[in-house]
């Protein structure tokens, strides 16, 4: 493909933005020019990472600082929260394609009390698309700073927005019980993550006060035309990648057999959203790394309530894929350009 886009990955020392260089490798559209690291600035990818090793010509990681950013279309930050506002708002000229939280949240009250500090770059807030693709086309197109949702509200916004979108459930009681792998969790050293740590066990954190809980509100109260206050629980499981959610819902009149249909229909034309057969709950290995989401409802035993479940790949629809999704979008190229690989089994 002639005029390829040129892009600068920051963070690419990290896993999101390791699994996005893996993915530019194989876009025909996409030429891999600059790659940022903090600590493991100096070093190569082939160094760092062993699926790399072939790509020995990739560019060397340096500071984010000591990119020519005239030379790049997109800019991709995979890097922490806070940390990507403050670098991301010193860049001029590229369109940028946030993968931390910091453009998510519209209210910069709200993104204080739930990331433990003022936000680094508020001005920006109003203008960032929030770039859950399926929902997101009509403005992806123009948008110069797209935030990409977290992996957790990628997961549960596809299950639920077509169905609150269509009155079919009510905006309350909504349960969210979600399983993660490991890389959700960032490359970083951490005792709690060790395998020794995480292997054979699964067990919840934030209880009660994950940060992806007003995300979810935000986007969800858009769907419904009313406020949202739901219950999410996160629970590390000792897998690499994948995650897996199980959603309760309350259905506003419509029966399972109906909520079925506005899921069928909305998944007819996706690329990348799959309704599986009725009976068959969603798995992460249906996706694993791949771009793909399948998903599924069933009556709950309790009636008046319908039991949703959702597996997508946290590295790749997640975070990584999504984000290339975008960019797909917003260069005008086809949406599902370099991302349409198989997933890996077994
Ligand atoms: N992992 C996941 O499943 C998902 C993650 N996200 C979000 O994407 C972002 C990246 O996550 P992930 O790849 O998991 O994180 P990692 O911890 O694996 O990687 C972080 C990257 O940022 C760099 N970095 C760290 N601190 C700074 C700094 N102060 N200035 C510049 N660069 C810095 C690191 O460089 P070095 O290695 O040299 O220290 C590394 O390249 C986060 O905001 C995360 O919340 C979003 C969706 C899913
Ligand atoms: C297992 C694990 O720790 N997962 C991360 C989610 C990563 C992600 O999507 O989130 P952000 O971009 O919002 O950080 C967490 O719960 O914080």
């Amino acid at each position: 493909m002639n005029n390829r886009v040129s892009i600068a990955v920051l963070g690419a020392s990290g896993y999101t933005g390791a699994d996005l260089v893996r993915l530019a490798l194989t876009h025909p559209g996409v030429e891999v020019v600059a790659l940022s690291a903090n600590a493991k600035a100096g070093q190569a990818m082939a160094d760092i990472w062993p699926h790399m090793v072939p790509y020995r010509h990739l560019p060397p990681l340096v500071k984010a600082e000591d990119i020519d950013f005239s030379r790049v279309d997109f800019v991709f930050g995979c890097l922490p929260h806070a940390a990507s506002a403050t670098l991301l708002s010193q860049i001029s000229g590229p369109r940028i394609i946030d993968l931390s939280a910091d453009f998510r949240l519209k209210d910069a009250a709200t993104y204080a009390d739930w990331y433990g500090g003022a936000h680094p770059a508020p001005a920006l807030l109003a203008d960032a698309v929030y770039g859950l693709t399926e929902f997101a086309r009509a403005t992806l197109p123009s948008a110069r700073l797209v935030a990409c949702p977290g992996c957790y509200p990628t997961a549960a916004l596809l299950a639920l927005v077509p169905l609150a979108r269509a009155g079919a459930i009510r905006p309350v009681n909504i349960t969210i019980n979600a399983l993660s792998g490991l890389t959700g969790a960032g490359r970083s050293l951490k005792e709690a993550n060790l395998f020794a740590e995480i292997g054979e066990a699964a067990a919840p954190y934030a209880v009660g006060h994950h940060r992806h809980m007003p995300e979810m509100e935000q986007e969800l109260a858009l769907a419904f035309a009313a406020p949202v206050t739901l219950s999410f629980t996160p629970h590390l499981v000792p897998m690499s990648r994948g995650e897996l959610e199980t959603i309760t819902v309350e259905l506003n009149g419509a029966s399972v057999a109906d909520a079925r249909a506005i899921i069928e229909d909305f998944a007819r034309d996706e690329p990348f959203v799959h309704l599986l057969p009725d009976g068959v709950p969603a798995s992460t290995r249906m996706v694993r790394g791949s771009n793909h989401v399948v998903l599924n409802i069933a009556a709950d035993r309790i009636p008046g309530r319908a039991i949703l479940t959702v597996a997508i790949d946290n590295l790749v629809k997640g975070s990584s894929g999504q984000a290339l999704q975008n960019m797909n979008l917003m260069a005008q190229l086809p949406e599902p350009t370099g991302l349409d690989a198989a997933p890996l089994f077994p």
